[in-house]
């Protein structure tokens, strides 16, 4: 069994965009910027938007944080957006997701410039990926792609099943599989007997939340199980949607959580990042 290092894997892209920035700077005299914006006050939410600043800066990309209180209305959120819209700083623009309940998280995500839209949550994004055109790609579902390049995983031909199908992950993970023509499958809480699924696939994708959902005996040998789950025990531990003992008895490839696909997203989100500002230039300079 070989373990999917998403740490490592995540400081080799970091260190490559550091580079790309780097050159962008000394040729262009152009530095990409990206801004966080964080609504309200859950701890895990903050702890990753700090993960995404600090990355930010040791790849050189300036970055700015928006901490807004958990009683800030839409038309605040909307406004501050159209701000960033505007500002030449700013090439990249992500609202941290999940939002509180009072405001609408399309009508949200809509208003973001698709041109900036680091994320790739805006429907032109979407679409455009679906499609298989050049679009800024969730950075989740990216990583996990760029995971499978990384150790020469093919995916032409194979059963896929992507377990979970969010927005953020599952869905878009599917497209990027079925554009890699992939076979695949996605199975979500409604699935009748997930493990007759599961037992036919090469690969499984799980995102569901469920801390230990996916056992060894739902595999069959020498699958590859991605796992994009993280959930905090109440010993504190973090731990992933796959029960990593008994999985890795049957696999063949095996994400860690955590130092698996979580840092992968920071990773190709800086990427995506660093793409804008490209884009950027290419529009202005002609
Ligand atoms: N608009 C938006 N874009 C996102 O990309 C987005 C979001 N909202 N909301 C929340 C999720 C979650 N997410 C993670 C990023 C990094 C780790 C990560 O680095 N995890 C480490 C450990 C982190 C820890 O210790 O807590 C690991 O798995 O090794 C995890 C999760 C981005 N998200």
């Amino acid at each position: 069994m070989t373990l999917l290092d998403g740490k490592a894997l995540s400081d080799k892209i970091k260190e490559e965009v550091r580079v790309e920035v780097e050159k962008l700077k000394n040729e262009k005299n152009i530095t990409p910027g990206l801004a966080v914006v964080l609504v309200g006050d859950d701890a895990a939410s903050a702890t990753y938007v700090n993960s995404k600043h600090k990355s930010c800066e040791a790849a050189g990309i300036y970055s700015e944080v928006h901490t807004k209180d958990s009683s800030t209305t839409q038309e605040e959120l909307l406004e501050l957006i159209e701000k960033m819209n505007n500002d030449p700083k700013l090439d990249g623009i992500l609202v941290q997701l999940p939002l509180p309940k009072h405001i609408d998280t399309t009508t949200v995500l809509e208003a973001i410039n698709p041109l900036k839209d680091v994320d790739g949550f805006h429907p032109y994004n979407v679409g455009r990926m679906v499609s298989n055109l050049d679009a800024f790609l969730p950075a989740t579902p990216f990583g996990v792609m760029r995971m499978f390049e990384e150790y020469n995983i093919g995916l032409s031909g194979k059963n896929v099943v992507v377990i979970g199908s969010s927005d953020i992950v599952g869905k878009p993970m599917a497209s990027l599989l079925i554009n890699a023509k992939a076979t695949v499958t996605v199975c979500n809480s409604r699935t009748k007997d997930l493990a007759s699924h599961t037992k036919a696939a090469d690969i499984v994708v799980i995102a569901v939340g469920v801390p230990h959902l996916l056992k060894g005996d739902m595999l069959k040998e020498g699958a590859v199980v991605i796992d994009v789950g993280i959930n905090r025990l109440d010993t504190g531990k973090l731990t992933g949607d796959a029960d990593f003992e008994d999985c890795k008895t049957k696999c063949s490839f095996l994400t860690p959580v955590p130092g698996g696909v979580g840092p992968m997203t920071i990773g190709m989100l800086l990427k995506n990042t660093l793409k804008a500002a490209y884009l950027r230039d290419k529009r202005e300079s002609k």
